[in-house]
């Protein structure tokens, strides 16, 4: 975990990139939603609505339940057997979690990007085809315009487009993480969420990914799990802070740095936390 005590209240030093929050509608509602592994609760009564073609950050201490939470939002907290929930996670004003859920819906429109780069062992055109290949698209014609369209998506496609049938391990981790979210645009997602998808990269590969994250915006919605308070601060439009399991904190993202309304906020954001 990075340091709090280098975030100082932040407005941060890079402005270059700095988004403005828009007026949008909520792609997720979530009302009330409490989990537990087991016997033990993980997340208490979280509740905010997450807005279509924003960036959404989720921070907070180790523990505290930001990758539960974002697992969540998929349904790939439900690979965990002793999982049990109560409340509600609306997307696109249908509750995930209602028996009469089609979890294809989820599938096909939220795409994840995990925080070590895990491409298949395949080739680079194969890693961002095999996707599309699942839903049924068989002519490669119509795959190569996925590919390219995807790779350029994320600002990949210039680095490969000569070594198209190299396998993918042979990339950096930048662009091995660039190719997971290549990977993901493949699908046509409505929504992209990432957990910590830069803590495992160097700085400039780290610049890459947030500047790539700022122009994805523009048509998906994006949700990031970070550690990195200075990075959220830079890339994102709203940003919740959760603590043991509980959302303290829920905002614009300059507002939540410069004046947060919660004493716990602001000691986290300025490193007095703990
Ligand atoms: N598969 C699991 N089984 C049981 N408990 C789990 C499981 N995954 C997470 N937990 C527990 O749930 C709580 C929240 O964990 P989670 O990984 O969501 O936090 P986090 O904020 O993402 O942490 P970190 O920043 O360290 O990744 C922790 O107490 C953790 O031990």
């Amino acid at each position: 975990m990075n340091s709090a005590a280098e975030t100082k209240h932040v407005p941060v030093p890079n402005t270059t990139i700095k988004p403005k929050s828009r007026d949008s509608k909520s792609i997720y509602s979530i009302k009330n939603f409490s989990l537990w592994y087991g016997s033990d609760q993980a997340l208490y009564d979280v509740q905010f609505d997450i807005p279509a073609n924003n960036v959404t950050a989720i921070i907070g201490p180790s523990g505290c339940g930001k990758s539960t939470f974002i697992k969540a939002l998929n349904r790939m907290v439900e690979l965990v057997p002793s999982v049990k929930m109560l409340g509600s996670i609306n997307y696109n004003g249908k509750d995930i979690f209602s028996p009469k859920y089609k979890v294809e819906e989820l599938r096909t429109n939220v795409g994840m990007v995990f925080q070590n780069p895990n491409p298949f062992p395949k080739s680079i055109y194969e890693n961002v085809a095999y996707g599309p290949k699942i839903h049924g698209i068989k002519k490669k014609k119509v795959l190569d315009e996925i590919v390219e369209k995807s790779l350029k998506g994320a600002a990949l496609w210039d680095e490969v487009k000569d070594r198209l049938q190299e396998n993918a391990f042979g990339l950096s981790g930048g662009q091995q993480q660039r190719l997971c979210i290549a990977r993901c645009l493949a699908i046509e997602p409505d929504v992209i969420l990432m957990d910590e998808p830069t803590s495992a990269l160097d700085p400039i590969s780290t610049a890459k990914i947030e500047e790539l994250v700022q122009k994805l915006k523009e048509d998906y919605s994006i949700v990031i799990v970070t550690h990195n308070m200075q990075q959220a601060a830079r890339i994102s439009d709203k940003t919740a802070f959760f603590l043991n399991g509980e959302v303290i904190e829920y905002s614009n993202t300059d507002e939540l740095f410069s004046n947060p309304e919660d004493k716990r906020t602001e000691d986290y954001i300025t490193g007095r936390f703990g």
